[in-house]
């Protein structure tokens, strides 16, 4: 007999699919995501402490900001896969993308009210919901901030305790901002690794409240300090770009091929121009360019 079968055909089917595995999620992170060790930090930390505590204050929000290709994405599904059993196909699991769900800026009134019933609904069906939202910078300003209260402390409706969701923003704004900041640590000649974090959130912070097309801009979510975790993606350097090559052959059961590593990472796009040490694409393109070298 399978007894946890058996409980969760008595009991709130949500927590049945929620079976969070951190170690897992730290393993996997360790093994198979590149070149981000404050994302690995960040987020193995915040969400361990999040679900060891029984009575948290609040929801956990992160947002995740950084260029094209370093991760976000990657991250968010893999996060979501540790934490449900069914992970990104999990009924628990709501994700939200402008261009999708609200392409009309003229329905914008519509879009909040749906927004927020939706989630609202959600959260009473199952308090252990993840909300994913996806292209932050690509929202009408001013939509997002109909989920405020649903962020804080004090959210308690019909007695339900709505504060043990996962919120999850996943944007490009900032991203230029955490270029630069890297980059002028290589022009001093200083390890990418030696970043400060507070400087990057204050910059990140920054640059999306102030963006008038960033859909955090003048938000109260940041005014607020909702965000429990500002995750940033640091830009991905060539030797990483070659990781994801190795990851990616080894996926679609290839060879691992010096030529094929070569060449798919002499393809890529560069930044600065010249000295071509950044990836201009993280590793977005890798998969499609490992086909094609293969
Ligand atoms: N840091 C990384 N480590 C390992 N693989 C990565 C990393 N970054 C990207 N990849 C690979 O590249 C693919 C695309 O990355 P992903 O979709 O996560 O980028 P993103 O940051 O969400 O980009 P965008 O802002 O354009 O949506 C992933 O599926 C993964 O295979």
């Amino acid at each position: 007999w399978d007894l946890r079968a058996l409980r969760c055909s008595f009991s709130a089917a949500c927590e049945c699919d929620f079976r969070p595995d951190v170690r897992g999620l730290e393993c996997d992170l360790a093994l198979n995501l590149v070149g981000q060790h404050l994302v690995r930090q960040l987020v193995v930390k915040g969400v361990r402490e999040f679900l060891q505590n029984h009575d948290p204050v609040k929801p956990l929000v992160m947002s995740f900001h950084g260029w094209t290709g370093t991760g976000k994405t990657y991250v968010s599904s893999m996060l979501v896969r540790y934490l449900f059993q069914d992970g990104v196909r999990s009924p628990y699991v709501h994700q939200f993308s402008p261009i999708v769900h609200f392409p009309h800026a003229e329905q914008i009134e519509q879009y909040k009210e749906n927004l927020k019933s939706w989630i609202q609904g959600n959260l009473t069906n199952c308090g252990r919901s993840v909300f994913l939202f996806d292209e932050m910078d690509k929202m009408h300003p001013g939509l997002i901030d109909v989920i405020i209260p649903f962020l804080g402390p004090s959210w308690v409706v019909y007695g339900t305790n709505y504060r043990k969701a996962i919120f999850i923003f996943i944007s490009n704004g900032g991203g230029e901002q955490i270029n630069r900041m890297v980059l002028d640590l290589w022009y001093a000649r200083k390890d990418r690794e030696e970043i400060s974090l507070q400087d990057l959130e204050s910059a990140v912070s920054e640059a999306v409240f102030e963006n008038p097309n960033n859909g955090f801009w003048k938000s109260g979510i940041i005014e607020e300090h909702l965000i429990d975790l500002l995750v940033p993606f640091l830009p991905l350097k060539q030797h990483h770009v070659k990781q994801c090559v190795v990851n990616e052959l080894t996926q679609q059961g290839l060879t691992v091929q010096q030529d094929i590593i070569q060449a798919v990472a002499d393809s890529i796009p560069y930044f600065p121009e010249e000295e071509r040490v950044f990836s201009s694409t993280g590793c977005k393109t890798v998969a499609s360019r490992v086909t094609f070298f293969s």
